[in-house]
């Protein structure tokens, strides 16, 4: 043992002494390009290839560093011990970051991609108009040789397409509005926006759990198609017709399905905007992956009350969404919104000057829509909003009270499960009733609820009640008044007048 650590001393002598020898024979600069060429010669050999990618490129921010940054953030939580941690302008959602010098491991296409983190102090600053961070950062990613033809520059690419994505779902979503009218163009831009914070999810909507996830794999699809509209030579977009009676949850879905996507929503008030004109630049300055609306569509446009610049009265069938050129007065259809206008903002060349965008219309009155707004093809997908149903139901319970089926609630459930269908309730009026008893007992509420749905359906039967006796009292007057026309043209008249206000108060 004596002697290993004797030889060792003097070989360590032996080094240090040749080392003087060679730092006094070659001056430091040598010295220096020895260093360079024998790390030449290791790159040279070694059967990796390294690439950096500083946070300044020159005076410029790197984007690519950045898109490394976020990228890596997604792996980083999970895989490293040390994180950087931070938070966007405009953005809720926090990003985790690879700290200083680590190190992280990922894979593209079964390729290997190492990466690692450096932070050095800047030696001097350099004079630039703008000043420059005091730390350089960069990241150098390092992989195999062979591996270089299918990482790049694919790799890169996916980088800087995830980095997009992560900074999109980070920030918050965008409600716009077109409130001023189209042709308003405040500072080039004719939209407003809010932040959007809805908070209807799939989970909180109530409906049947099957339907749910046929649109939420209908709306999987549809984002996660580029490569089949573009193989198939379609449109990147799709259109969605919402329609049922008012409170069944049509708004609620288009906030639901923009909280699914992380996409922005378009509210499009189309009584606000007067020529396909500026309908057209509306459709123009929207982005991509968001959701156009246009809510009521059957109430939304009325070319005379519009021209004359009248309000439209509610619910005016669409008898001004006519094809253009239909109008007599050639002049007045160019300053108005024609059918044509509105199927060319959804169908036409301009519905694709961006891409990755839903369009959706609601209606409660889908008999009232021109043929062409509805005929196959036009809207990808006819969503009926139904009354609640049991499931739809039990959402709401869930929601509202925190009801979990056991069995104790067994009977009850069942109760509730017969009457509802024949409640014709909307999921709006049961919520309403669940918020009133929502500081009561769980059960209590849940009887409570079924109170309601009971009395709602004994008020159902006794109106059919009553309108069964009334056109039975009507048919018997008809008959009267034909065996004695005379005699009873008055009643007759009261029975038609009371034929037409039954009829108004239905409506
Ligand atoms: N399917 C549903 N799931 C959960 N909540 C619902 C549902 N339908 C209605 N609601 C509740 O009722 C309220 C009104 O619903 P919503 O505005 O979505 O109805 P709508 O169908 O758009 O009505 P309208 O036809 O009058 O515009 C919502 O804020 C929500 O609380
Ligand atoms: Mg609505």
């Amino acid at each position: 043992m004596k002697e290993a650590w004797t030889s060792l001393a003097s070989i360590m002598g032996v080094f240090a002494f040749f080392q003087s020898i060679l730092r006094a024979v070659f001056a430091p600069e040598l010295w220096f390009a020895a260093a360079k060429l024998f790390h030449r010669l290791f790159r040279c050999f070694s059967t990796y290839c390294y690439f950096d990618i500083t946070e300044m490129d020159g005076v410029n921010t790197n984007e690519l560093y950045h898109a490394v940054q976020l990228y890596l953030s997604r792996s980083a939580s999970m895989a490293a011990s040390r994180l950087s941690l931070s938070r966007g302008l405009n953005s809720s959602a926090f990003t985790f970051g690879l700290a200083n010098n680590d190190r992280l491991v990922d894979s593209f296409r079964g390729a290997s991609a190492t990466w690692e983190h450096a932070v050095t102090q800047r030696q001097s600053q350099t004079i630039s108009w703008r000043p420059l961070p005091e730390e350089k950062r960069s990241f150098t990613l390092r992989i195999k040789k062979k591996d270089k033809p299918l990482l790049l520059p694919a790799y890169l690419d996916h980088i800087m397409e995830t980095a997009t994505e992560i900074r999109r779902r980070n920030q918050d979503r965008l409600l716009y509005t077109n409130s001023r009218g189209g042709s308003i163009e405040s500072r080039g831009f004719p939209w407003e926006s809010v932040p959007f914070k809805h908070p209807s999810t799939f989970d909180t909507l109530a409906m049947d759990p099957a339907r749910k996830e046929l649109i939420m794999a209908d709306l999987n699809d549809f984002a996660q198609g580029k490569a089949f509209y573009e193989k198939t030579g379609r449109a990147w977009k799709r259109g969605y017709l919402l329609y049922g009676p008012p409170g069944t949850g049509k708004s609620s879905m288009i906030a639901a399905m923009a909280n699914y996507l992380g996409y922005d929503i378009y509210d499009l008030e189309l009584t606000e905007v007067h020529t396909n004109s500026e309908l057209r630049k509306l459709l123009m300055k929207t982005t991509s992956k968001s959701i156009i609306v246009i809510e009521d569509i059957d109430c939304s446009v009325n070319l005379t009350n519009r021209s004359s610049k009248k309000p439209a009265p509610p619910c005016e069938p669409p008898s001004d969404l006519r094809p253009a050129g239909g109008t007599e007065d050639g002049g007045a259809a160019a300053r108005t919104i024609t059918l044509s206008g509105l199927l060319n903002f959804t169908d036409g060349l301009w519905s694709c000057c961006g891409s990755e965008r839903i369009f959706v219309f609601t209606t409660n009155h889908i008999e009232k829509l021109d043929p062409a707004l509805v005929r196959s093809g036009r809207m990808d997908m006819h969503m009926f909003m139904s009354y609640c149903s049991f499931q739809a139901l039990k959402i709401l319970m869930k929601n509202y009270l925190g009801w979990e089926d056991d069995e104790q609630s067994d009977e009850l459930m069942r109760e509730l499960a017969e009457v509802v269908d024949e409640a014709e309730i909307t999921p709006a009026d049961v919520s309403e009733i669940l918020i009133k008893n929502r500081r009561r007992e769980r059960r209590e509420a849940a009887a409570e609820l079924l109170e309601a749905l009971k009395a709602r359906v004994e008020r159902r039967k006794e109106r059919k009640r009553s309108l069964s006796e009334q056109v039975v009292e009507e048919e018997e007057q008809e008959k009267r008044a034909l065996e004695s026309p005379k005699e009873s043209t008055g009643q007759l008249m009261h029975s038609c007048n009371a034929k037409e206000d039954k009829g108004a108060e239905e409506d």
